[in-house]
């Protein structure tokens, strides 16, 4: 499906779709739980792979409405996952591939993962040398640390020594499945923890489900013997910024004059994608956060580029680019070598898909510049790369761009933002999809 998207004024009031990394966690963590009530979740492709996991565990996930809106009502397995009676398929979803592979590990035989030609490109390896190192068995069909995988257990628990600018999702795996093992999981940190705010949600998340992991000197630990159970039985799932990110680039590169951006459901969390507020702010927007009320208000300003590292914010990398591409000078993205793991080669994709539009990018291993302001952006036919993030990142480039631009693969939204463009629809964005 491609979108066809010309310049526009957007402006109103719309609401960001729940957080995806909040539900994955949810939904795992009731499984882990003999059950609950998971409030606001995203139903997306990406969560849908992860209630096929819980079910496949044995847990059963139904969905029903509380208060007006869906909520999960999860059945969990209550820390004793059986062993699938098929192959999983985690389809686009990093996260539920990394989770649930350590879940395997709790089960007494064999699970087999597997996912989508991207996802089945994605590192797994230190996860699987993880798995192993607890006595575990953890292999790659391929032998190359990629999906389809063979994880069985049942392991007990204990050290682990693992690389932390691959995937933070390793770390959030073994310490969700370590608080129900009999020993608990320590895990030492090889390298510098990347993506790490991804980490602190899953603390938060496993607080809110009475289990305690904890930062140490060298990573993180979990102890064992550990039972997950939220509060009154219920989660609420806060909103996703990584999501917000698009209407709130979008707002400030092409609000109208009369009617500025209002993006509703943006309270606080661990989220470390809510840095698009502070990278708005920096690069001249004129955005407003009002946290008690969790609304964004933004108004389009003139832009100008701006420094930023990604090691924290990968998701954001797209995003930045293309408000880089728009804006008048240099915007530099650095730490961004990890944003080449997700669903795509995101450093590589932007550079080559901002160029088909007319800017001028330069794209190192670790870092990518791209000079706004130089010639306006043209509009092009760009290639989402099957990639979510590039999808929606450059459909807002094209709000700003002289001429049609079309971008390949818009059905990949569904992954993570699935009314993305009837939402920038509703805000006034001149974007159909066929
Ligand atoms: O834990 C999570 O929910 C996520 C962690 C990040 O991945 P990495 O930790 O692999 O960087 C992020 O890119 C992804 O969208 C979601
Ligand atoms: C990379 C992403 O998610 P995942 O790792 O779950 O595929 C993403 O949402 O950008």
């Amino acid at each position: 499906m491609d979108a066809h998207v010309t310049r526009s004024r957007v402006g109103g009031t719309t609401r960001a779709p729940p957080s995806k990394s909040y539900t994955h966690r949810a939904i795992l963590a009731a499984g882990y739980a003999d059950g609950a009530l998971v409030r606001s979740p995203l139903d997306s492709a990406d969560t849908r792979a992860t209630m096929r996991a819980v079910e496949a565990y044995g847990g059963s996930v139904e969905r029903r409405e509380a208060d007006g809106s869906l909520a999960l009502d999860v059945d969990g397995f209550d820390g004793l996952p059986e062993v699938p009676d098929d192959v999983l398929d985690c389809a686009n979803s990093g996260t539920t591939m990394r989770l649930t592979t350590a879940t395997a590990a709790l089960a007494d035989g064999l699970t087999v993962l597997t996912g989508d030609a991207s996802l089945r490109s994605r590192p797994q390896g230190p996860l699987l040398d993880a798995v192993e190192s607890l006595g575990g068995r953890a292999e790659s069909t391929r032998g190359n640390g990629q999906a389809p995988l063979v994880v069985g257990g049942p392991v007990v628990g204990g050290h682990v020594e693992i690389p932390g600018d691959v995937s933070s999702q390793f770390v959030t795996a073994l310490l969700m499945a370590g608080a129900v093992t009999e020993a608990g999981i320590e895990i030492r940190l090889e390298t510098e923890l990347k993506s790490a705010p991804y980490v602190d949600i899953t603390v938060e998340v496993l607080d809110a489900f009475g289990v305690e992991a904890t930062g140490t000197d060298a990573g993180f630990e979990v102890a064992g013997g550990q039972s997950y159970g939220p509060a009154g039985g219920e989660y609420a799932v806060p909103g996703d910024f990584s999501s917000m990110s698009y209407l709130l680039a979008a707002g400030a590169l092409a609000a109208d004059d009369d009617a500025p951006v209002v993006v509703e459901g943006a309270h606080p969390s661990a989220q470390g994608d809510s840095a698009i507020v502070d990278v708005l702010e920096r690069m001249g927007g004129a955005i407003d956060w009002d946290r008690d009320a969790g609304e964004i208000t933004v108004e389009r300003s003139s832009l100008s580029g701006v420094e930023v590292g990604v090691a924290d914010t990968p998701d954001l990398l797209p995003t930045i680019a293309g408000l880089g591409a728009a804006a008048d000078g240099t915007t530099r993205i650095t730490d961004c070598e990890h944003v080449r793991y997700k669903e795509t080669d995101r450093v590589s994709a932007m550079a080559e898909e901002l160029t088909k539009m007319g800017a001028s990018v330069e794209e190192e291993r670790d870092e990518l510049l791209v000079h706004g302001g130089e010639t306006d952006l043209v509009g092009a036919r760009v290639d989402g790369r099957a990639d979510h993030r590039i999808v929606m990142a450059l459909t807002v480039a094209g709000l700003v761009a002289e001429g049609e631009t079309v971008v390949e693969g818009a059905e990949h939204v569904d992954v993570s933002f699935p009314d993305f463009f009837q939402t920038m629809a509703s805000l006034g964005a001149s974007v159909t999809t066929e």
